[in-house]
């Protein structure tokens, strides 16, 4: 098996160097990625080394021409071959920058804009086109780069401190020849947010909830955009009751049925990624508080198999996940031991009445 892909690869996109999938052009969209046989659900199909790293999310022109500089001559191939967005038409883009807006950022922006309504490819069209998080910064991968985009995508990114890699894993099953794709965006926002999200990318999305027809009630558009109407107003009925307020939220009537309807949600849009892993791990919390232990194993666990499935078992605090479900199996059979003794003891007292009798 070869996960780590043994070499960059020069100038040529097809190469992916990988057991699981392949690369092939894709009409309309470049280059993609391709399974090479069916893919189980948490299987992880890349561990990428980044070619470029900036320190900080708020890059300028300049700091990317500088790490360039500090590449090898393979690396700056590679980095040229990747796709970009340049060639945009400046129409479709706000012509003024907001009068609130100051400083390096209204450079930022003013660069930015340039680099994708340019004729030629440059440093920074690449680079925003392709650049992933890396901790508080972002940095360019030669394979995670090659995956295409979807509002329903069947594959999840993640950067693995603790590997130092970026890493790639299926979050629904694939059969071998699927495209593998990933979210640019959040899958959660309504279609003209999302397609605000990808508009610097320079396409617009045409998968299936994208695109099926929005007319038919029973249609999977219109459930879609329903589902994730009702996600966004969870959110914020939940928000402010969640994590360090769990005690609080608890206490509210209605607060586990929420939680309960935004996990059902996140995985009725296909959205099994940290997020869902995060309302499992609440909602485990709020069945300590209640005292209910037995179903909050059962959301401890889910918990642990999504943060598994998306990121792996040598992801950063995969252990605190570890450790929830094994506090809550520890409680949970420490109440049925002390539940079973007040049950003999029960026992014992009605055979002793009876012999009194
Ligand atoms: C990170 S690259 C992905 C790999 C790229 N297709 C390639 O050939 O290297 C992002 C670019 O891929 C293309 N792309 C990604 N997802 C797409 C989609 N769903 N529809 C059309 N183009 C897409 C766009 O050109 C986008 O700017």
């Amino acid at each position: 098996m070869w996960l780590y892909p043994r070499r960059i690869y020069l100038n040529d996109p097809t190469d992916s160097d990988n057991e699981f999938y392949e690369i092939r052009a894709v009409t309309g969209k470049g280059y993609g990625c391709f399974a090479l046989k069916d893919l189980k659900r948490g299987t992880r199909i890349l561990s990428d080394r980044p070619i470029l790293s900036l320190l900080n999310g708020d890059y300028l022109k300049a700091d990317i021409e500088e790490a360039f500089e500090k590449m090898s001559a393979e690396e700056k191939e590679l980095y040229w071959s990747l796709a970009s967005a340049n060639g945009q038409d400046p129409k479709t883009w706000p012509s003024q920058i907001h009068e609130s807006v100051k400083g390096r950022e209204v450079l930022r922006i003013k660069e930015q804009h340039d680099a994708r309504v340019a004729k030629e490819p440059s440093l920074l069209s690449i680079f925003q086109n392709n650049c992933m998080e890396q901790g508080k910064g972002c940095a360019i991968f030669p394979h995670a780069s090659r995956f295409n985009h979807s509002c329903s995508p069947n594959a999840s990114f993640n950067w693995n401190s603790n590997i130092q890699q970026e890493t790639i894993h299926i979050i629904h099953d694939v059969k071998k020849g699927d495209e593998i794709t990933l979210s640019y965006c959040d899958m959660t926002h309504e279609k003209t947010l999302r397609a605000w999200e990808l508009k610097h990318y320079g396409f617009t999305c045409d998968c299936l909830v994208c695109t099926s027809e929005e007319d038919d009630p029973e249609g999977f558009a219109r459930q879609s955009i329903a589902r994730r109407y009702r996600i966004k107003e969870l959110d914020h009925m939940t928000s402010y009751l969640r994590g360090p307020n769990l005690e609080l939220g608890v206490k509210e009537p209605e607060f586990v049925k929420q939680l309960l309807e935004l996990a059902v949600l996140h995985m009725e849009i296909g959205d099994y990624s940290m997020r869902l892993a995060g309302i499992y791990v609440d909602l485990a919390m709020a069945c300590e508080v209640a005292g209910d232990f037995a179903h909050g194993r059962d959301m401890a666990a889910n918990a642990l198999r999504i943060k598994r499935d998306c990121q792996g078992e040598d992801s950063p605090d995969y252990d605190k996940y570890k450790g929830i479900l094994k506090r809550l199996n520890r409680k949970y059979k420490e109440k049925k031991a002390v539940e079973e003794q007040a049950a003999k003891e029960k026992a014992q007292d009605a055979g002793a009445a009876q012999e009194d009798i």
